[in-house]
């Protein structure tokens, strides 16, 4: 398969073909690319955009704006692991037409604990796990994906654990784009060996260099662990330069070395008051680097919104200051793994708020001066830890007397800091110093190697190696014939033989579905009956995974995950009948041989006209576009007026526009008008049409009017209708 239909799903056997022949089209990473100020899209400028995509799903608003798409200069993430690559690649499809191009892939528990690689495709927990065959078949799939949207998608996992230096090979021979590699990660979070993850860093780190691949460091682990993420602000600046110089001495260009950045609180704390001096240090300090803006998950909840709302506050901070990569950790991240429908929504949230602050700073600067003094703190507080540091003996001194992680704002310490034993902890001892005749016939081999003279590489010494010769790479299929790709495959090709399918989260037709109800009861009360409703529904494994108490007493409202018993038949399913729409130039001869005449108004005390407008007006292709004339009466005209109108005039039909349902006022609207058009004796001379976001045709007809249209109806739509009728009624 060398490009995807766009109407077709991926097809992952197609994927999995070939496999072994696959080779990466490029190494390394890609910037957006990015236009010049000012640029215009539609009749609108823009200041901070890149280069448009092919294809694409825009913000739910940009109907308004004739679909426009804009694209952000920076790279937006979204991290994409169900455990299952197989369907992360569909999510992946979804994220790159919602506008992610940096697709990043956590790993399954544990992995950084596994001292070799790993093949096959067996199933993750909580992540994928990383084996050649599962990154070359996703990455393969990048290729198709990225033809499609036309634009570069960076696929990006984590270079860390007792096997770093392994995988950073593998990333590099398979074309990985961008990793997390951080040595501060292993110590602090995954209890490595000190002085065995700061050598497997450097190992590993030149690596990556030599494969142009972007670093992300680990400090905003820090934040994720503090019990509060503000005091940690000044070693966040102390992790981050740890771990930048060393990847500087190590060979890295700063160029390809991101910080995590994590804003350390959020509301109810003032949150931007304490996020932007630490936001504006870190850029003073780390001029040169690249930003990565990280959400916060250090206090994401189970509610989707605060998630949501955390991540606008996050992105306006980048737009305020300025980001390379948005990252948008899901708003479900609080929990579950990520679901489809989140992943998409968290691209869309940094879209949407890059977007409404394009070029923002024409207008709003920081005020240098108003922060100049907490800024100056936040410096002035690191490099006194830095300076401890080096007076307690360096870096695996401080480790070890838990000077890192502690919850005390540095200076002030609680004691609480995670320590770790520079010969201790997983792997202590294995790091073995190489002879002094040390040679080993490797490219990008970090530290000192004896190669001798005069050859043009090292592995030249060996006929090349797997950087200069890919074809030396030992690509390994499956290992477990219980817990492969090809199983899980098999459901899905058995349900899609019977055409049959359910609702899904994360994985394929996985049964799963959200529910949210309230009820006017305590919470506890409410989460027992939200429990009970689920199982009167008949659903299976009913589970609460999130609760708003809108009151004490008053009500709570709460979400719910559910499982289906039961698949739905797609050759069963009812589709909407699609209006049918007559050809223009059929309309046209029409209305010119048999002038139509209609009124037109919102009605009852309704307010809302703009649906209406653009059904009517010629530049929405309203039916004035096919020579319709029309009386528009307004907004909230009582019934008698608008079948008064209709007289007076002589239509041939009344459109009535309908938005609010309350107490169905919309339905007693249309019996009224069919009564008076009765009444008046004008109803088999005058065509009723309702319309509104509420309203479809079933409705419309049984309340006594000739037709419903809803959300979305255009011009040629009802024009269409008015026409065929008249046709119908007076032949030709
Ligand atoms: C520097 C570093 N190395 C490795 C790992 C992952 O390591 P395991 O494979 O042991 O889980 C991480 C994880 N960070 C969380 C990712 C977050 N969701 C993010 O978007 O940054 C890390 O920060």
């Amino acid at each position: 398969m060398d490009k995807l239909e766009p109407m077709k799903p991926i097809d992952v056997e197609e994927i999995l073909k070939d496999l072994d022949k696959y080779r990466p089209r490029r190494r390394g990473w890609t910037w957006r690319k990015k236009l010049p100020e000012g640029t215009k899209i539609d009749r609108y400028e823009y200041y901070q955009v890149s280069e448009p995509l092919k294809k694409s799903i825009p913000l739910p608003a940009a109907h308004y704006f004739n679909n426009i798409d804009p694209q952000p200069d920076v790279v937006i993430t979204s991290e994409i692991a169900s455990g299952r690559f197989e369907d992360d690649i569909r999510r992946m499809r979804m994220a790159a037409w919602h506008g992610a191009d940096h697709i990043m892939v956590i790993r399954t528990l544990g992995q950084s604990h596994f001292d070799g690689l790993i093949e096959g495709t067996p199933e993750g927990v909580g992540g994928i796990p990383i084996t050649r065959k599962q990154v070359r078949a996703t990455r393969k799939a990048l290729d198709l994906i990225e033809d499609e949207v036309g634009r570069p998608i960076n696929f990006h996992s984590y270079v860390s654990g007792v096997a770093g230096p392994e995988i950073a090979v593998l990333f590099a021979e398979e074309g990985v784009n961008g990793a997390h590699q951080d040595p501060q990660y292993n110590v602090l979070y995954r209890g490595v060996n000190p002085v065995r993850s700061f050598v497997d860093a450097a190992v590993a780190k030149k690596i990556m260099a030599w494969a142009n691949m972007l670093q992300i460091d680990g400090a905003h682990n820090a934040n994720a662990s503090a019990k509060l993420a503000w005091t940690v602000m000044p070693e966040l600046l102390v992790q981050h330069g740890i771990n930048c110089m060393y990847s500087v001495k190590v060979g890295m260009p700063k160029e390809n070395i991101a910080l995590s950045t994590v804003p350390p609180v959020i509301a109810p704390l003032p949150e931007m008051r304490i996020d932007l001096p630490y936001a504006v240090a870190l850029r003073e300090l780390f001029q040169g680097y690249r930003f990565r803006a990280q959400m916060n998950t250090r206090y994401i909840e189970s509610d989707l919104f605060d998630a949501t709302r955390a991540h606008v506050i996050n992105a306006m901070l980048s737009r305020l200051t300025s980001a390379d990569l948005q990252s948008t950790i899901t708003p479900d991240e609080g929990r579950n793994v990520p679901w489809h429908i989140n992943s998409i929504r968290g691209v869309e949230t940094a879209k949407h708020t890059l977007l409404a602050l394009d070029g923002i700073k024409k207008y709003v600067k920081i005020d240098q001066e108003a922060i100049r003094e907490k800024v100056r703190e936040l410096k002035m507080r690191a490099i006194l830890m830095l300076e401890e540091i080096i007076e307690m003996g360096g870096y695996f001194e401080a480790l070890e007397a838990g000077m890192f992680v502690d919850n005390g704002y540095y200076p002030e310490r609680f004691g609480d800091g995670i320590a770790r034993k520079k010969d201790g902890e997983l792997a202590a001892g294995t790091v073995v110093p190489r002879d002094h005749d040390y040679m080993a016939p490797v490219c990008e081999h970090f530290g000192y190697n004896n190669l001798p003279e005069g050859i043009e590489k090292p592995c030249d010494l060996i006929g090349g190696c797997t950087f200069h010769k890919p074809e030396k790479i030992q690509f390994i299929d499956e290992l477990d014939e219980t817990d492969n790709v090809n199983l899980r495959l098999q459901k899905i090709k058995d349900m899609r033989s019977r055409n049959v399918i359910k609702p899904e989260v994360e994985w394929f037709a996985d049964g799963w579905i959200q529910l949210d109800m309230t009820f006017s009861l305590p919470e506890e009360y409410a989460e027992a009956a939200a429990l009970a409703v689920c199982e009167k529904l008949g659903l299976e494994e009913p589970t609460i995974i999130a609760k708003t108490v809108l009151h004490p007493v008053e009500g709570t409202y709460i979400e719910l995950k559910a499982k289906v018993p039961f698949e739905i038949k797609v050759d069963e399913l009812e589709l909407p009948k699609k209006p049918e729409t007559l050809p223009e130039e059929e309309l046209f001869s029409y209305v010119e041989k048999r002038p139509i005449k209609v009124v037109a108004a919102t009605v009852g005390e309704d307010e809302h006209s703009v649906g209406l407008r653009e059904v009517l007006d010629i530049k929405h292709g309203g039916i004035e576009k096919y020579g319709i004339k029309y009386t528009y009466l307004g907004t909230s005209v009582p019934p008698e007026k608008l079948i008064d109108a209709a007289i007076e005039t002589g239509a041939d039909a009344i459109l009535a526009s309908m938005i609010i349902t309350h107490n169905d006022v919309h339905i007693r609207n249309m019996r009224r008008l069919n009564e008076l058009a009765i009444e008046k004796g004008i109803r088999d001379k005058v065509l009723i049409i309702v319309g509104g976001t509420q309203i479809n045709n079933d409705l419309a007809i049984e309340n006594g009017v000739d037709a419903g249209f809803g959300r979305g109806t255009k011009g040629i739509h009802v024009a269409s209708f008015i026409v065929k009728r008249l046709k119908e009624k007076e032949g030709n």
